[in-house]
């Protein structure tokens, strides 16, 4: 079942067009990957989601409503991200307490026990924590809100490592024990790519690619061979990448453009290896002509 349909979504601020023609469908309980280059509109179309900005046009349906301003909508969606604020009198306890009154499936007691592995006194004030333990306390909180659709948005900024490690394996945790939906904005995608199901790739305000991670990362793919017989083969591809040293090319391409057989490339001395899903990000989104070496050169 879809819990998320976008269609055509697009918002103009006033000098900048951050998302046009967007399209997607996201069926609930599955973990997904947000991903994109800076300013590519990911925060946008989750603050659309969440029903905080209303879009400029198309459509966008969370739990078949519209979400902006939806009371249902508020009930059933979390959106935690670096600007989530608590007023700056009160402790973690009295936010705590405020969450329970507001969220159906809130977790009292893990939000206790978790504070307490975290070291995080229930009386320090919000705004008096540092910005990493501002983080771990927001997903804490956005974790026990068990909300259906819980949208986290860049969550492990300012966060040390280990208490990465110990989050994406509680957020893993938390959604094997309560399934839901969970979209996770993150530019360190090897990072939690192991807890993922699907990554949704937004360059440029609108969906560029959106798979399994598994049929993701075979969307490009590297060749390696003689440069002679692979500049002939590859005479009509696109090639995202290519690096051409004595007398040997290395290519990137789209794997479903290469109608070429695995025989046909061994004969020919040309091999093929896979990318890491961060590499296929990067190279899809990366704008044509452009290399920072150029500029050191
Ligand atoms: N309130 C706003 N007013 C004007 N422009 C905005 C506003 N919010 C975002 N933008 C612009 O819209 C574009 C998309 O921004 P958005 O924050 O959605 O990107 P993002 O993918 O989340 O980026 P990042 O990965 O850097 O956080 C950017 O060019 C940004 O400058």
């Amino acid at each position: 079942m879809n819990i998320i349909k976008c269609e055509g979504l697009a918002k103009n601020y006033a000098n900048h067009n951050a998302l046009h023609n967007l399209t997607c469908a996201i069926k609930s309980e599955k973990i997904i990957g947000i991903i994109g280059r800076n300013g590519a509109g990911k925060s946008t179309f989750l603050n659309i989601l969440a029903g905080y900005i209303k879009p400029t046009s198309g459509s966008c349906s969370v739990f078949n409503n519209n979400p902006f301003n939806n009371i249902f909508t508020a009930a059933n969606t979390i959106l935690i991200d670096d600007r989530l604020s608590f007023s700056d009198y009160l402790t973690l306890e009295e936010i705590l307490t405020m969450g329970a009154d507001f969220y159906p499936n809130w977790q009292g007691e893990l939000v206790y026990r978790l504070l307490d592995y975290v070291g995080l006194p229930l009386t320090s004030k919000h705004q008096q924590l540092s910005k990493g333990q501002m983080a771990t306390f927001n997903l804490i909180y956005g974790l026990v809100s068990r909300c259906a659709l819980t949208i986290l948005d860049e969550p492990m900024n300012g966060m040390d490592e280990a208490i990465r490690t110990d989050f994406y394996r509680a957020i893993l945790k938390e959604y094997i024990a309560f399934p839901r939906t969970f979209l996770i904005a993150s530019h360190h995608l090897a990072e939690m790519e192991s807890i993922l199901e699907e990554i949704l790739l937004i360059d440029d305000g609108s969906v560029l690619a959106h798979a399994p991670v598994e049929d993701f990362k075979q969307l490009l793919i590297v060749l390696n061979g003689p440069s002679d017989v692979l500049t002939t083969l590859l005479a009509d591809k696109v090639i995202y990448a290519q690096k051409d040293m004595a007398g040997m090319t290395l290519a990137i391409v789209e794997a479903s453009s290469l109608f070429i057989s695995e025989d046909l490339l061994r004969t020919n001395g040309i091999t093929k290896s896979p990318l890491t899903s961060s590499d296929v990000c990067m190279y899809l989104t990366r704008k044509k002509g452009r290399d920072i070496d150029a500029f050191f050169d």
